[in-house]
């Protein structure tokens, strides 16, 4: 090899085609013509690779620090990603449970094993598939009987002594969490990075009080914008902050009673897979209940309108407080323990986006509690408060038909995310986020004090929608609910079990993490089904307000920006760990949310 960098033998870090990830490998050959080296990975998988995917393994070792605290999280080092790859059927199981995605690495403490480079972050195209648009299943059978023909998609060549038979893939799997550290991907800042984490951190807290306030003019129109503010001190109420804490605590404590199942997470890239207590749906009958019983007591409920602003600032404070607490115990947790892109180095930034993935004190996980419990049915209950509030304003003997339909439509919402509470442990929160003033802010006063602006609105702002209008509002949610609850489910089943019967029919591309990508049923109409038929629910939950002014549009106009970003960053983010396979699936599914036109 006269002109090659490198010569037979050496160790060498080579890009995993189509992807950002690099595996240490050894030099085989070198061909002068073609310019590309043939390599072997650790577990004898070889691979024709160009000189550009390439690198000395020097350029990476400054970020190879590892400080494991637990067994269950200790790295070392990895073999490739091609193990998976040989799996050609997407309905290998072993394949599917794989260590999940290199999005839940973090910079700067990889493994020795699979990295990403510093000066190549994001840039996971290369090799990409010929596969367009064809049956995968049809592709998938044609592997299987032809070992060769998925390998040769990315160039692969296996040795036959390595070839394990597809029984061992048990054994397989747990060697594979074993053993096959997180890949170190550089995520870009979010969010507007450093200096839009710190404008986020002061307009959205200003953003909600401004909202409320407009919400409580008696012309909320645009022109009478900004409202005028109160008096600081009028915003804090210790009895409001009591309630607040008093129905955290109630929800923490049912949250923890041994009632209802224990589902299992998704594997972490140690390969542990946390368990969390699903008994949401318990949760919401108990809450009820309780209710009832404060209610039959003498509890007031309009409390709630009346003390709006100040049960919103006592949140804001607890979910202040949660976020100070949760970046100081960040600080003591290993970098194992972090999500990517938590750990910028910058405080305001990593304070904001949250550094920890998972923090759990003791079996108890903050992120998955907050976001599913106190918020949730605290909007629930707002509602509730603001359907009497509208009552004994307006003198009415019953909520009006807009509000019985919007609250009946957000109840239906809430009840049924906890009724199907495990399939949130497959979404990108649980799967990729830090939890930190983001989500500690959206999952304790967003949620609960603006997603109820409808109802809030109603209650003095009397509206009477067309009849036409009310059942247009009526069938959105029904087609926008089935929408959201069938592709979630189908997403949410395929990624616990690929083998389950009932996906039979369904077809998917393999990756070179292990993990398939559907391609087909839900996720073969648009890339983001799920974000389709929430927005439709959304819209649904306006129309009843009618359209004299903005501020009943409000959850529909936020969230639709919310799912362009985030289906962006589900993009970026799957580009990452699924290279061609991805842009695969981007060819064959073109479109993102609404079929034929986005
Ligand atoms: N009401 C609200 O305020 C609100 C706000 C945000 C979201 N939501 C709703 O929450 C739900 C979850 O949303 P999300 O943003 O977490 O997105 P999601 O679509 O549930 O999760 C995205 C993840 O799904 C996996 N995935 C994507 N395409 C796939 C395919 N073709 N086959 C298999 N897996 C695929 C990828 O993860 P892996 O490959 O790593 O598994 C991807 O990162 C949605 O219904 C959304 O509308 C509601
Ligand atoms: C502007 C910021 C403060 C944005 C904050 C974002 C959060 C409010 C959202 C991020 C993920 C969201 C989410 C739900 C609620 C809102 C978020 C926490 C969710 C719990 C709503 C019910 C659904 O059925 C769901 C469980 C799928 C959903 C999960 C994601």
């Amino acid at each position: 090899m006269p002109t090659s960098r490198f010569q037979r033998g050496d160790s060498v870090m080579g890009r995993w085609p189509g992807s950002s990830l690099y595996y240490e490998v050894k030099v085989l050959s070198f061909d002068g013509a073609s310019r590309q080296y043939t390599v072997v990975y650790k577990d004898g998988t070889e691979l024709e690779l160009k000189e550009q995917d390439i690198m000395n393994i020097s350029s990476f070792q400054h970020r190879s620090r590892s400080r494991s605290r637990s067994p269950g999280r200790r790295r070392s080092r990895s073999r490739s990603p091609a193990r998976t790859t040989r799996r050609s059927s997407s309905r290998s199981a072993a394949a599917e449970k794989a260590p999940p995605s290199s999005r839940e690495a973090k910079p700067k403490d990889s493994g020795e094993g699979c990295l990403s480079p510093p000066p190549q972050v994001n840039k996971g195209n290369g090799n990409s598939s010929k596969h367009e648009g064809k049956d995968n299943n049809a592709e998938s059978k044609r592997s299987e009987a032809d070992p060769d023909r998925n390998q040769t998609r990315y160039n692969l060549r296996r040795r036959k002594e390595d070839a394990a038979p597809e029984a061992k893939s048990g054994e397989l799997q747990q060697k594979r969490s074993e053993e096959v550290p997180a890949a170190s991907v550089l995520v870009p800042l979010d969010y507007g990075g450093k200096i839009g984490a710190v404008f986020w951190l002061l307009f959205l807290p200003v953003w909600v009080l401004l909202v409320l306030l407009q919400a409580g003019l008696k012309d909320p129109s645009l022109t009478n914008f900004p409202p005028p503010l109160p008096p600081l001190e009028s915003l804090w109420d210790p009895h409001a902050l009591g309630l607040v804490l008093l129905w955290i605590l109630f929800q923490a404590l049912l949250y923890i009673l041994p009632v209802g199942k224990l589902s299992d997470g998704m594997p972490l890239h140690s390969g542990q897979r946390l368990k969390y207590r699903t008994n949401g749906f318990f949760a919401a009958a108990a809450s009820l209940a309780a209710v009832a019983a404060a209610v039959y007591l003498g509890a007031d409920l309009t409390y709630i309108h009346s003390h709006f602003l100040q049960l919103a600032t006592a949140s804001f404070l607890v979910s202040v407080l949660l976020s100070v607490f949760l970046y100081t115990r960040s600080r003591l947790a290993a970098p194992e323990e972090l999500a990517a892109g938590g750990n910028s180095g910058n405080v305001l930034y990593d304070f904001f986006k949250g550094r920890e993935l998972n923090p759990r004190l003791r079996g108890f996980d903050l992120k998955f509690f907050c976001e599913m419990r106190p918020g949730l049915l605290g909007w629930c209950l707002i509602n509730v408060g603001l359907a009497l509030a509208e009552m004994k304003q307006q003198g009415l003997p019953a909520p009006s038909c807009p509000m019985v339909l919007v609250i009946v439509f957000q109840l239906l919402y809430v009840l049924d995310s906890l009724w199907n509470e495990e399939a949130v442990l497959t979404t990108m929160d649980l799967l990729h986020e830090g939890f930190g003033f983001m989500l500690a802010f959206g999952d304790l006063v967003w949620v609960p004090f603006t997603y109820s602006l409808q109802a809030y609105y109603l209650v003095g702002h009397p509206t009477s929608p067309s009849t036409p209008l009310l059942a247009a509002s009526v069938g959105l949610q029904l087609v926008g609910y089935y929408i959201f609850r069938k592709s979630n489910s189908e997403k949410n089943r395929f990624r616990r079990d690929p083998t389950d019967p009932q996906l039979a029919h369904l077809k998917s591309i393999p990756t070179a993490t292990g993990r398939s990508l559907l391609v087909s049923g839900w996720w073969g109409v648009v890339r983001h089904p799920n974000y389709l038929g929430d927005l439709l629910m959304a819209l649904a939950w306006s129309l009843p307000c009618g359209l004299s002014h903005l501020l009943p549009w409000h959850y529909l106009i936020y969230f639709s920006a919310l799912l362009l970003h985030r289906g962006s960053r589900i993009t970026s983010a799957c580009m990452r760990t699924y290279g061609s396979a991805w842009e695969e699936y981007c060819r064959t599914v073109p479109y993102r949310i609404v079929p034929g036109v986005y």
